[in-house]
């Protein structure tokens, strides 16, 4: 067993990550390579924390949220300098291909490293906030929007004894995937998302014609692109309804990762170890319509992601104002 192969992950960690590293370890080995983990992302390779992975480092991390190797993001990766360290560092361990979890940020800084030092990586879209262009799915969404769930269905049971609104944040960075999806599942009467642009004023006859029917209780999920302060204050003034903000924060990053985002893990990674014996030296691996391919940088990053206009649709179809149920 002479080839070697690297796993690091970059950016906002993912549950799905830790199932993704023993997948990794299992597989390389039964294609006969010596995996290596890198620690905490980009910094890791710069600072040469490179280490040989064995079956027992990942023994139980498959329930874990997070990441056992760390993550990072790294100011001095953006530095050609700083990534010439790096590739050396690769070299003097004997490693010529790497599998990198992260988001498109991640990505294009491999494709440069690439470029520069030949070393070959095969990305694997990991991100809650599902941003990143062409691919329909990120590893760690499932398990984020579970845990959105959970929180939203909770909340439901405060809001509803103490006839409140209540105003959840959710993450996405500039992305309402999380927040469209969580607004959806969860029954929610307002959604509010960069993608969706609308005048909250333009709700409050029909919620006021709903709160004469007996509706005494609001659930409004907001995106964190968005002022929730606001849309609380906007409950307490023009309806009357003493209001409560609840951003959800960084649990939604956390977790027991869930079945499905552990199937994906595993599916992602053995398809990036095969891709890489294969000769496929910078790639992102997809997945569209219930199927993996593979993606050059330029495909993935070069235009910014945008919500499925299916699902636009549907939303349009539930949370305009003009759609909104007396
Ligand atoms: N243009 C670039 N050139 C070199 N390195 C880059 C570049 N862009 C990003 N990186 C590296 O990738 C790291 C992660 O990028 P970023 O912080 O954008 O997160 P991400 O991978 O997009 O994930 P997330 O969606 O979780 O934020 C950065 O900290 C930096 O080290
Ligand atoms: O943990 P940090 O670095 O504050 O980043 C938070 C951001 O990371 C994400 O959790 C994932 O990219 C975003 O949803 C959020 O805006």
């Amino acid at each position: 067993m002479n080839q070697k192969i690297a796993i690091l992950c970059s950016g906002g960690d993912v549950s799905g990550m830790n199932p993704a590293l023993k997948r990794f370890v299992e597989y390389a080995y039964a294609r006969n390579l010596q995996p290596y983990f890198v620690r905490n992302g980009y910094e890791g390779l710069i600072d040469n924390h490179i280490v040989p992975a064995d079956y027992h480092d990942v023994a139980g991390i498959i329930t874990r949220g997070g990441t056992k190797i760390g993550s990072a993001r790294s100011l001095r990766f953006k530095e050609a300098s700083y990534r010439a360290v790096a590739a050396e560092n690769l070299r003097s361990h004997g490693i010529d291909r790497l599998i990198v979890l992260g988001g498109d940020g991640s990505f294009r800084g491999m494709e440069r490293f690439y470029h520069e030092t030949g070393i070959a990586f095969c990305g694997i879209p990991s991100t809650i906030d599902n941003d990143i262009n062409g691919t329909d799915y990120c590893l760690g969404v499932d398990t984020a929007l579970g845990v959105i769930k959970d929180a939203i269905d909770q909340i439901r049971d405060t809001a509803s004894s103490f006839h409140r609104a209540f105003v959840i944040e959710t993450m996405g960075r500039d992305c309402g995937y999380l927040t469209l999806i969580s607004a959806i599942t969860s029954g929610a009467e307002l959604c509010l998302i960069p993608e969706l642009p609308v005048d909250i004023d333009d709700f409050k006859g029909c919620f006021q014609s709903q709160i004469a029917k007996g509706r005494d209780y609001f659930i409004a999920v907001v995106s964190e692109a968005l002022d929730s302060k606001k849309v609380a204050e906007w409950f307490e003034k023009e309806l009357g309804f003493e209001s409560r903000v609840s951003v959800l924060g960084h649990i939604q990053r956390g977790g027991n990762p869930s079945v499905y985002d552990r199937l994906m893990a595993f599916k992602f990674v053995t398809y990036a170890i095969d891709a890489l014996l294969e000769g496929k030296n910078h790639s992102i691996i997809c997945y569209n319509k219930s199927h993996f391919n593979f993606k050059t940088i330029d495909e993935v990053a070069l235009h910014p992601y945008r919500l499925d206009e299916e699902l636009l649709n549907l939303a349009r179809e539930q949370f305009l104002p003009t759609r909104c149920q007396m």
